[in-house]
């Protein structure tokens, strides 16, 4: 049977929703760009459209596109909008993104950056030629960001100091918030080590807040040379940092914790195991 009218409408606008879900996550990019986040908590936690245009020292003529912007925010759950003082108010969404940590932000904002920068965006644009390509042997066949970049996200991270410093935020960010709230709510997983090693632990923001949670457990970084030279030394926070190869050796330690690509994923290995 025919589609009725309303029905061919109805998967338009459906369309037009998966068409355009990019918009949400530029206009996330371009919030966290611009400070809104940070701007709005400074302003008490809610501030009105010329109030932020002000804080954020923009132009007055674009007071217009910021309110389109901050409409379009609450309507992906970013801000709440009261009507009576119209004004936005800040979520739990982004209060992940407010920087002033323990002043009820988390700091996540570098992830939101990194992960929705030009380089790690770009290779989304050609993903079809990657089923296209008949030898597996070719570039375009590569993974999606190898075959954009000619190398992988390490080597380009190693080479782009802008990339590869947004891209150790991102990490440091992430794996500190997850961290907090691992040592906070499940400490039982920590019970009897002595020893920690995190392989691939980026600049070393998880290993830091185990340290911290527990002194007695000595914490150490087993992280690409690069990475680790782009330490400095009086921000390690007490945590060992080795440079080397996962492929090669990894430091000896009652735990290892190798935390993976997939957003979430752990694993404490030894007698212990963690997955969330
Ligand atoms: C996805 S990041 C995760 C960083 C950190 N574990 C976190 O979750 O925040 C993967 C990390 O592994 C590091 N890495 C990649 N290849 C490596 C290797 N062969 N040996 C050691 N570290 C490696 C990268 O430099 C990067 O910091």
């Amino acid at each position: 049977m025919d589609a009725t009218g309303d029905q061919l409408m109805h998967a338009q606008a459906e369309l037009w929703n998966h068409v355009f879900a990019y918009t949400r996550s530029m206009s996330l990019r371009c919030a966290v760009e611009l400070g809104i986040p940070d701007a709005v908590h400074r302003l008490g936690g809610a501030a009105t459209v010329p109030e932020l245009a002000a804080a954020l020292s923009l132009p007055p003529s674009r007071a217009p596109y910021l309110r389109r912007l901050m409409r379009l925010l609450a309507h992906a759950g970013f801000f709440v909008f009261d009507d009576a003082a119209a004004s936005y108010g800040l979520t739990p969404l982004s209060r992940l993104l407010v920087s002033a940590a323990g002043a009820g932000g988390q700091g996540l904002s570098p992830f939101a950056l990194a992960m929705l920068h030009p380089i790690v965006v770009s290779p989304s644009m050609s993903l079809a030629s990657r089923f296209r390509a008949a030898d597996a042997r070719t570039a375009a066949a590569r993974v999606p960001f190898e075959a954009a970049h000619g190398r992988d996200l390490w080597a380009v991270a190693k080479d782009d100091r802008e990339f590869g410093a947004a891209f150790n935020d991102a990490m440091a960010c992430d794996g500190r918030f997850v961290m907090d709230v691992l040592v906070r709510d499940h400490r039982d997983v920590f019970r009897g080590l002595t020893s920690l090693v995190d392989v691939g632990g980026g600049s070393g923001g998880a290993a830091r807040a185990i340290a911290a949670a527990f002194p007695h457990v000595r914490c150490s970084v087993l992280e690409l040379p690069h990475v680790v030279a782009s330490v400095p030394p009086d921000e390690r926070g007490g945590v060992e940092f080795v440079a080397g190869d996962m492929f090669e050796s990894v430091p000896k330690a009652d735990a290892v914790l190798l935390k993976v690509r997939r957003p979430l994923r752990f694993a404490i290995s030894s007698s212990l195991s963690f997955t969330m």
